[in-house]
């Protein structure tokens, strides 16, 4: 698979998921926002973590609107793979790619610590390697994680099964005390309808290696490289 890992101002996770990439057999373009093509055969467009143009106006809203986005908009128009984690899900959301918004944590607190993820499905490129039920347990770093969108495009994101993980406790149970930062129904992540753009706050990225933390990251990665698609 070949992967091209964007990097805007402000990125920090960029070198970490390519690592986590590289380590499931990808192969890992570094490529800059202001560039405006996709190097050729690209299969998965990565918009990494951070803090891109330092969460000015809305956090995501200038990296949404950078140049390399036109290019991974006709991608994902394409049914290519595109994968926001953290603040590249902020910029997904920005750029017009999935639905709905990320607001600053209901407490208005950042919030960095470690947090189970209910994997709401199986049958995804993104979540194929996990076992139907799985709970997973990675790590959750950011003040805008607060998913919220309007009433009809909840129902229809819970109603088309487009909800990727949500925030949970350790046993799975989906509680409002288990949810780090007021997302609605707590909605840690979510796919497009057809299933090859996903958005989701948490850094499976940095749970790749049990030497750092431990190993639940890589489900995602493995997913990805088995090249198996949604049932
Ligand atoms: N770790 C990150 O990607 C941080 C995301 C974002 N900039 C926030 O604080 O909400």
């Amino acid at each position: 698979m070949k992967a091209a890992v964007i990097t805007f101002p402000g990125s920090n996770r960029d070198g970490d998921v390519a690592k986590a990439l590289k380590q499931a057999g990808a192969t890992v373009a570094h490529i800059w926002h202001a560039d405006t093509e996709l190097p050729a055969g690209t299969d998965l467009v990565v918009l990494p973590g951070g803090f891109s143009y330092g969460d000015y106006l809305r956090t995501g809203a200038i990296a949404g609107r950078a140049n390399i986005m036109d290019a991974t908009r006709a991608h994902a128009e394409r049914g290519g793979y595109v994968l926001g984690i953290c603040n590249g899900f902020q910029i997904v959301c920005e750029a017009g790619l999935l639905p709905g918004i990320l607001m600053r944590n209901a407490d208005l607190k950042f919030v960095c610590k470690r947090q189970h993820l209910t994997v709401e499905r199986t049958d995804t490129p993104y979540t194929n390697a996990y076992t139907k039920g799985q709970v997973i347990d990675v790590c959750i770093a950011h003040g805008e994680g607060n998913y919220i969108a309007d009433t009809e495009t909840l129902a229809r994101l819970e109603g088309e099964g487009l909800v990727a993980f949500r925030y949970a406790d350790a046993q799975g149970r989906v509680t409002a005390a288990a949810n780090p930062n007021g997302s609605q129904n707590n909605i840690a992540g979510i796919y497009s309808p057809k299933l090859n753009v996903l958005g989701l706050m948490p850094h499976p990225e940095n749970l790749i290696d049990s030497l750092t933390g431990g190993i639940d990251g890589r489900g995602m990665f493995a997913s990805l490289m088995s090249g198996k698609r949604a049932a």
